[in-house]
C-alpha cells in the first residue's frame, strides 16, 4: 500500500520556547483509517495543524499525495479536508451557500450535484437553506464536515470529531468515515473515545509528550499488549490452590468459586488446551467460562502512564 501522508523528522517549538513535537516520523496508508491516540497536550493538534499548513514546522518535512506541504503548499493543502476541533463558520450564511464557498476556496469548479450529494450523506439537505447560527451544535458539526469535503480531499482529517456530541450523531459520523473509506479517502482522526479507535481504525498511533510512541495495526496491537483472562466458574469452591498447579498462572478468586487464569498475550500464548487439561488430571470440574481480553483503553492507559512498550 502507498503512503498518502509522509512526516519525516517532523519538530515543533512554538514561539514560548514549548517543544510540542519531537522527531516524529509517520506514514499514513493510502486508504486506511488512521486514529492518532494521546493524552491532552500530547502534540495531536499541532501535528495535524502542520500537515494542513497551519501551522510552520521548526524541522522537518511533510509530504501530502506526494506534494511537499511547503514548496508545493497550494496541490498539497487541496488533497486534504481538515474538521477542525472548534467550530468556525459563517453563522449568517446558509448551509449550502458556505458549503459551496468552501469548495470555491480551492479553486474547483461548482458542481452542485456534489455538494448535494455530501448534503444529503450528513443529513443536511433538509436545512440547506437554513443559517448557520440557528442550527443545533450537532449540526453546526455535520456542516463542518460537509466544508471539509467540498472540494473533494482525498484526505480527511477529523480532529475530536465526537468530542461533546450525541450518540446518534456519533454514529452517523462514524458511517460516514465509514462510506468515505470505502469511495477510496483516507481518514485521519484524533479521538479521546478510546473505543471507538478499537472499532473503526485500521491503525492506531499513539502520541505522547510530542512523541509517537508506537505505530501498529489496531487488532495486532490488542493481540501483542493485550492481557487475556480466562474465568472459571468451579463446579465446587477451592479452599486453596492445589500444589500441583502452581506452576500456572493461576489465582482464586470470589471465595475458592471462580478460578482465574490470566496471560500476557506479550510473552505467551496462553496454553488453554493444556490448562483444562491439567483441571480434569486434577478433579477440578467447572459449570461455566468467560474470557476477556484487555481493551484498547486498558492498553493505552498502560502506554501512556506506566511506559510499557511493544517490544
Ligand atoms: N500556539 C502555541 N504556543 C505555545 N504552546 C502551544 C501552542 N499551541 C499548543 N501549544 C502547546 O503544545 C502542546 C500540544 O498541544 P496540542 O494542542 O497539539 O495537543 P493535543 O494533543 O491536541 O491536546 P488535546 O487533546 O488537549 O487537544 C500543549 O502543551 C499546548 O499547550
Amino acid at each position: 500500500m502507498s503512503n498518502v501522508i509522509q512526516i519525516e523528522r517532523l519538530n515543533k517549538t512554538y514561539d514560548s520556547g514549548f517543544t510540542a513535537l519531537r522527531d516524529v516520523n509517520l506514514s499514513i496508508r493510502k486508504g486506511e483509517i488512521f486514529a492518532l491516540l494521546g493524552p491532552n497536550g500530547a502534540g495531536k493538534t499541532t501535528l495535524i495543524s502542520i500537515v494542513c499548513g497551519i501551522v510552520n514546522a521548526s524541522s522537518g518535512t511533510v509530504l501530502a499525495d506526494g506534494h511537499d506541504i511547503r514548496r508545493d503548499y497550494r496541490a498539497a493543502r487541496s488533497r486534504i479536508g481538515l474538521v477542525p476541533q472548534e467550530l468556525s463558520t459563517d453563522a449568517f450564511e446558509t448551509v449550502q451557500a458556505t458549503v459551496t464557498f468552501s469548495r470555491g476556496l480551492f479553486g474547483k469548479p461548482a458542481n452542485p450535484a456534489y455538494v448535494e450529494r455530501v448534503l444529503r450523506d450528513l443529513s443536511l439537505w433538509d436545512k440547506r437553506k437554513d443559517k448557520i447560527m440557528a442550527l443545533s451544535g450537532g449540526m453546526k458539526r455535520r456542516v463542518m464536515i460537509a466544508k471539509a469535503l467540498a472540494h473533494e480531499p482525498d484526505i480527511l482529517f477529523l480532529d475530536e470529531p465526537t468530542a461533546g456530541v450525541d450518540v446518534e450523531l456519533r454514529r452517523d459520523m462514524w458511517n460516514l468515515v465509514r462510506g468515505l473509506r470505502e469511495r477510496g479517502v483516507t481518514i485521519i482522526l484524533t479521538t479521546h473515545y478510546i473505543e471507538e479507535a478499537e472499532e473503526m481504525a485500521d491503525r492506531v498511533g499513539v502520541i505522547n509528550h510530542g512523541e509517537i510512541v508506537l505505530v501498529e495495526r489496531t487488532r495486532e496491537l490488542m493481540d501483542k499488549l493485550g492481557r487475556k483472562e480466562l474465568r472459571l466458574q468451579l463446579a465446587e469452591p477451592l479452599a486453596t490452590l492445589p500444589e500441583a498447579l502452581s506452576d500456572l498462572p493461576l489465582s482464586l478468586e470470589a471465595e475458592g468459586q471462580e478460578l482465574v487464569y490470566r496471560f500476557d498475550a506479550r510473552h505467551d500464548q496462553g496454553d488453554v488446551a493444556g490448562l483444562l487439561r491439567r483441571l480434569d488430571e486434577q478433579g477440578i470440574a467447572f459449570r461455566d467460562l468467560r474470557t476477556r481480553e484487555s481493551s484498547l483503553e486498558e492498553i493505552f492507559v498502560d502506554l501512556v502512564h506506566n511506559g510499557r512498550k511493544g517490544d
